[in-house]
């Protein structure tokens, strides 16, 4: 490219950079303004504290768009030039001409008229005559590469490729670099069929199907930040879920939606969405397996029927030295009532404590009839009885009891007293009693008798596998067990739904006096008429609006306000790895979220957990039938020819679904093998992977083990090669990581060695799956190390030299 264009690009790249420069020096004026504001009260402050947040914000965006703020020109056919960058940039305001009418400098690559930039083809130039790539470093252009379309791109050296990718020669840059053990963005190289999916409408459920390496993480972020760019109104304030398999795979892509500049992002595991609870525990894969099956919502809802208790003998309380007794039938009736209420647990236990109380209350006031009774001479009880009849001649017993000879004052005397005294709320508390989630599921969990009356359905071995020590840690399998019996119990939350009350009475009563000194401050230096024309704070917010207000403006962001409510509805939630989530996993999520706008991405093929899916359909017809589509990724961005085309052996040769995306490049290094004596692999291991690590240089290596083995070999090698990690914590900046293959889900590294693959494969149900995620990790090299047999297409690569 001549120098006199890089000279033109640089031009106008530091035009850009002054721009971006002025619009951070405006927001960091907003900012300090916004600090120095002094209102009095409270609500000055917090709208202090909001316009605050406001301008950081803008400041944040803008400082994320500092580093590689332009990579892009458009020239179009009908002579208008578009720049593409990670952010839009009006030219300077000359304050006349309106915001809407000043000339873009540059477009945000997600608006539509940046689209063409990633999707215009020699067939389709979408009226675009050149495509420019600009690479630059720091504030200077480094270089240029052009694409010419439209019809006189024929035979030009620019032109797409056969591969049909767009900017072919960017694109083949940024996946040849080293790896850094985090995650970059693509804004620069998304590739048409990616562009497709991050664009898509936001309502509804959209499914991404595609191989390792095909994009789909990098898809599902850059679709957040489009959605978040769209809706951001709505979006920023509800917030987007984004799901990931596990806290590694969320480190490792957590810079992502930071660099392009948004936060309103709530990164999660399925196991860390229930407030309160750290789910860090072990268990065995076949109780994850069994905890994640959708028939566990009805063992839940069992065990918690089951605490609503009527024992065979009913219920007897003491009440001033006398015995007073229900049978089963009253415990029954009365449950009957409660339930009826359609309540939850929590919330209907107050009507049946009431109706139990109340028929207490009678009996022990019939006790009290009886004793006056037997005073009362012959004829006198005889005429008593002539009344009764003549009052009630059906001669049924009456809906609800009357309160008899007591009169209905003595009958709540009675009432107050028999629920005052401790013995008689303990027993009513046991037949009904306030259950947290916690406490219903390790009270199931500790009791094989409460495991085999509410989950009939299971085999015993299996209900075996549920078992655990009260006090044990919870595990990510719990959380949407957890989930389900929260919404089953719900709260008794009359108590704070009281102090939620007096809050919003008190935050009202201060609005109100706000808005008094507000209006008490007005100016009275108007003529006759004018004040009747002139808005005053009161006519714009009343107190109760003005209270509201103050409600969103908890000094939280959205997004931790979202990450401490277990029942706060998501604008949008991204599954990532969207297969390995259980029938248990989905339901809760579905709960997250009743709008149904997801996108879920994942790979059948890779499928690894137990409870996961073997089929899009079956994971997602229980609760969401058919209402869902579903899009293909099929090119392969990370693994060489050289290794993609064995991982696709392997995988087809144990019945894959889909078939291997195809990769875009090859190395011309072929994968290798190396067969080592049983007692020797851990010294073996740790003498490659230091070899290979010096092979790597500056990129990074990744160790994919057993999960058996994975404290063994992950000892050896952090032990013998410096700069090596390993454990549930690994850093991935570390240039070396000893993983199992549930760590490495979704990961990636320059190179990889995968030790014992026939383990790997042997070792679960879903072992296909596992070594199928492990021989895809590589972007360069990838080398099998193992003791025993291989399976037939890995004992075709050709041994070590
Ligand atoms: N358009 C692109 N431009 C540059 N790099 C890309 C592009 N698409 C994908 N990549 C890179 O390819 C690699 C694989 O992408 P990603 O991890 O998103 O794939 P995946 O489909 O989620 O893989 P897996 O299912 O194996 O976890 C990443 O390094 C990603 O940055």
């Amino acid at each position: 490219m001549s120098r006199r264009e890089i000279e033109v690009e640089q031009r106008r790249l530091s035009l850009l950079y002054r721009r971006l420069d002025e619009l951070r020096a405006q927001e960091e004026e907003r900012f300090a303004q916004a600090l120095a504001q002094v209102g009095r009260g409270q609500q000055a402050l917090l709208e202090r504290e909001s316009a605050a947040a406001r301008a950081q914000e803008r400041i944040g965006r803008l400082n994320a768009a500092e580093h590689g703020l332009c990579f892009g020109r458009l020239d179009m056919c009908d002579g208008v030039r578009r720049y593409i960058g990670r952010i839009g940039i009006l030219g300077g305001a000359d304050g006349k001409t309106a915001d809407a009418d000043l000339e873009p400098l540059l477009v945000d690559w997600r608006a539509p008229a940046a689209r063409p930039f990633y999707t215009a083809t020699g067939f389709t130039p979408e009226g675009v005559r050149r495509r420019r790539h600009i690479r630059t470093g720091g504030r200077r252009v480094t270089g240029l590469q052009d694409e010419l379309l439209g019809p006189d791109a024929a035979g030009e050296a620019g032109a797409p490729g056969p591969a049909g990718l767009t900017g072919e020669a960017a694109l083949l840059a940024a996946l040849d670099a080293d790896r850094t053990g985090r995650m970059g963005d693509i804004v620069r190289t998304i590739q048409a069929e990616q562009d497709r999916v991050i664009r898509a409408p936001h309502a509804g459920v959209l499914v991404v199907q595609g191989g390792p390496g095909t994009g789909k993480t990098a898809v599902a972020l850059h679709r957040a930040a489009y959605l978040l760019y769209t809706h951001r109104e709505r979006l920023a304030r509800s917030v987007v879920l984004v799901v990931g398999p596990s806290p590694v795979f969320l480190r490792y892509v957590g810079e992502v939606l930071p660099s392009l500049g948004e936060t309103s992002v709530l990164p999660a595991t399925v196991g860390e969405l229930y407030p309160g609870i750290t789910a860090d525990g072990a268990e065995p894969p076949g109780a994850a397996e069994v905890k994640g099956r959708a028939v566990m919502a009805e063992v839940v809802a069992a065990a918690v029927r089951d605490r609503q208790r009527i024992p065979e003998d009913g219920l007897e309380a003491d009440w001033g030295g006398r015995s007073v007794r229900l049978g089963p039938g009253d415990l029954a009736a009365a449950r009957d009532r409660a339930r009826a209420t359609g309540l939850p647990h929590n919330r209907a236990r107050p009507v049946f404590v009431r109706l139990v109380l109340d028929a207490l209350a009678r009996r022990a006031a019939e006790l009290v009839e009886q004793d006056v009774l037997d005073g009362v001479p012959a004829e006198a009880m005889r005429l008593l009885e002539e009344l009764e009849a003549r009052e009630n001649p059906s001669g049924e017993p009456l809906a609800e009891a009357s309160d008899g000879l007591l009169g209905v004052d003595g009958a709540e005397d009675i009432r107050r007293e028999l629920r005052a005294d401790p013995g008689v709320r303990a027993a009513v508390d046991a037949l009904w009693p306030y259950l947290t989630p916690p406490r219903l599921l390790a009270e199931l969990y500790a009791s094989p008798g409460r495991l085999a009356s509410a989950a009939p359905g299971l085999t015993p071995a299996e209900r075996a596998l549920l078992l655990r020590a009260p006090g044990s840690r919870w595990t990510p399998s719990d959380v949407p067990l957890l989930d389900e019996a929260a919404e089953l119990l719900g709260e008794d939350d009359r108590a704070s739904r009281a102090a939620a009350e007096a809050e919003r009475r008190t935050r009202t009563a201060l609005a109100q006096e706000a808005l008094d000194i507000a209006h008490g401050s007005r100016s009275t230096d108007l003529e006759e008429g004018e004040e009747a024309e002139i808005l005053t704070v009161h006519d714009l917010l009343d107190a109760e609006r003005l209270a509201e207000r103050q409600d969103e403006a908890d000094g939280r962001t959205p997004a931790e306000r979202a990450a401490a409510d277990r029942t706060w509805a998501f604008g949008h939630i991204v599954v990532d790895e969207a297969q390995e989530l259980s029938a248990m996993d989905w339901r809760l999520l579905a709960r997250r979220c009743p709008s149904r706008s997801m996108t879920l991405v994942g790979d059948i093929d890779q499928t690894g957990a137990a409870a996961g899916a073997a089929s899009w359909e079956e994971a997602l017809a229980p609760w969401l039938g058919n209402r869902w589509r579903l899009e293909r990724l099929e090119v392969n961005y990370r693994t060489p020819a050289e290794i993609a085309e064995i991982a696709a052996e392997v995988s087809a040769a144990h019945g894959a679904v889909f078939e291997a995306p195809r990769p875009v490049r090859s190395t011309g290094t072929r994968p290798w093998r190396l067969r080592v004596p049983p007692g020797e692999l851990s010294a073996a291991l740790a003498a490659l992977v230091a070899e290979e690590a010096a092979a790597v240089g500056e990129g990074r290596l990744g160790v994919i083990v057993p999960t058996a083995r994975l404290a063994r070999l992950g000892r050896a090698v952090a032990s013998a090669v410096p700069g090596a990690e390993t454990g549930p914590d690994v850093r991935l900046e570390s240039t070396v990581a000893v993983l199992d293959v549930p760590a490495a889900k979704g990961l990636e590294f320059d190179s990889v060695l995968v030790v014992e693959p026939e383990r790997i494969l042997a070792d679960s149900p879903r072992g296909p799956g596992d070594l199928y995620v492990a021989l895809t990790r590589a972007t360069r090299r990838l080398g099998v190390v193992h003791t025993g047999e291989l399976p037939p297409p890995l004992a075709r690569l050709r041994p070590r030299e």
